[in-house]
């Protein structure tokens, strides 16, 4: 039997960026620990994009994907696995919306709406960013019965392109090895 093939995992979306280090290799390194993790299990993976800073700018441009994930955790499990992940691969808090090795965010998990202290579901701007929602349209299935498919695709007709965002290479997970950037 395959990691969480029972009834109780549920699929969740998860946003990646990276702007400092060797962006790429971090970005798979996260991907590797979270499917490495015995209750996660990495479903499909985005291309990767390099977009321009938004929110700070005066920033080095990101490299942005989303994955889709099948889970057995409660949602605030996965966030602390995301945020371990995060300290593992060496990310350091400083500047709101600043420079990062690598940030992971919660996008949406399936039938979870929540607005904690610590977690908000679904996030609360996924929906303004296109550096999400370009890689989120790559692997939301157009099938998708919960309606994240016409809002992701709604958002980002809105967007019109505000975001600088340009195609960086096709999906690094699962097939694919890893090349330095250097
Ligand atoms: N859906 C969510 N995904 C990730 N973190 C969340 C979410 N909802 C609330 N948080 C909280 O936000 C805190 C700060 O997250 P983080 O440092 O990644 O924010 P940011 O990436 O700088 O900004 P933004 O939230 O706008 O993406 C986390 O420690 C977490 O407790
Ligand atoms: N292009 C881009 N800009 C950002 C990003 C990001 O991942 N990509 N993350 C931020 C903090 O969530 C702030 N600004």
């Amino acid at each position: 039997m395959t990691k969480h093939s029972t009834s109780e995992a549920s699929e969740a979306y998860i946003a990646l960026g990276a702007n400092l280090g060797d962006r790429e290799s971090t970005l798979m390194k996260a991907a590797e620990l979270l499917d490495g993790h015995p209750d996660i299990q990495v479903l499909r993976s985005s291309n990767l994009y390099e977009t321009d800073p938004v929110g700070y700018e005066d920033q080095p441009n990101f490299l942005n994907m989303a994955m889709a994930l099948r889970t057995s955790l409660t949602p605030e499990a996965l966030l602390k696995v995301m945020l371990e992940t995060e300290l593992t691969l060496g990310r350091e808090r400083n500047i709101r919306w600043g420079p990062r090795t690598v940030d992971l965010d919660l996008l949406w998990m399936e039938g979870q709406v929540l607005d904690t202290p610590l977690l908000t579901l679904p996030h609360p701007r996924m929906l303004e960013r296109s550096f999400v929602l370009v890689p989120l349209c790559d692997i939301v299935p157009e099938e998708d019965p919960t309606g994240l498919y016409e809002k992701a695709h709604a958002a980002l007709d809105l967007m019109n392109g505000k975001e600088g965002i340009r195609f960086w290479k096709s999906g690094i997970w699962p097939n694919a090895s890893v090349h330095s950037e250097n």
